[in-house]
């Protein structure tokens, strides 16, 4: 049977997402073949898709697109009832979140799915966006990495990026007790330059938040939720779509073979 994997295509970079599905599921030889890519645009096209990507792109627009498509309680249904895999880029990381900070005026719709409060627009402006190597330890579980060793150091692209500034306890996420607790991915050591003064004034570490020598977190998991702030499509190092293809095989995998 076939693995459908969409891509939310109402804006943003959903071409270059489908474009590095497609190598990573050649790169995942027999395991990736049947893998079928869509955009989705619709609640229908939606409904055929084993799992999901959110591209990076405002995230204020695609929320409003979403809203008039009749997408948003559609994608909040496959993400917190079906529990599918959804990773979400950049804007798609802040869509995911429960909660953001610095939103347009009037706030934003959000899917959810990832207890973290998010800070959008973390680094400033489009003219502060930066490219950095980052370490990303869980790539050295990627097929072809062969499990040991430190992976080789990923290019990480950040534009208008948002951080993950805390992560919520249950009374931020209603259902969080029966989840398993968000794990930070990866982090961007000693940037945090610009966080919000709700993120560093507290004198002391909450219970939820990010330690603050812990750096920027800039990818986390939880459950079926994946979310990075950076934009692992808009470069030819297709590791993070393999890792995260494998994981939807592996996770699907039962039901669909
Ligand atoms: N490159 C991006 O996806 C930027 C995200 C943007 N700052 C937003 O709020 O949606």
């Amino acid at each position: 049977m076939t693995l459908t994997v969409g891509v939310l295509a109402l804006q943003g970079g959903f071409y270059e997402h489908i474009n590095l599905l497609r190598k990573a599921s050649r790169q995942l030889g027999p395991r990736g073949q049947d893998t079928k890519l869509i955009e989705v645009r619709n609640s229908t096209e939606l409904s055929t898709c084993d799992a999901l990507v959110i591209p990076g792109g405002e995230s204020t627009t695609m929320a409003l697109v979403a809203a008039q498509s009749g997408l948003l309680e559609p994608l909040r249904k496959f993400v917190k009832v079906d529990k599918k895999p959804v990773w979400g880029t950049c804007a798609g990381l802040i869509l995911l979140a429960e909660a953001a900070n610095d939103t347009k005026k009037g706030g934003q719709e959000l899917v959810g799915g990832l207890a973290v409060r998010v800070h959008r627009n973390h680094f400033g402006r489009q003219v502060e966006s930066f490219i950095t190597d980052l370490s990303l330890p869980f790539l050295a579980s990627s097929p072809g990495q062969n499990g040991s060793g430190t992976p080789a150091p990923y290019s990480g692209v950040f534009i208008r990026a948002p951080i993950v500034e805390a992560l919520l306890t249950s009374e931020g996420s209603p259902d969080s007790p029966e989840r398993s607790p968000v794990e930070i991915m990866g982090v961007l050591p000693g940037r945090r330059t610009k966080a919000t003064a709700a993120s560093t004034t507290a004198p002391d570490t909450k219970p939820g938040e990010v330690p603050k020598d812990l750096g920027d977190v800039i990818a986390v998991r939880q459950d079926n939720v994946f979310g990075t702030s950076f934009h692992p499509e808009l470069t030819d190092d297709t590791r993070i779509h393999v890792w995260w293809l494998d994981q939807v095989v592996e996770r699907v995998g039962g039901q669909w073979r």
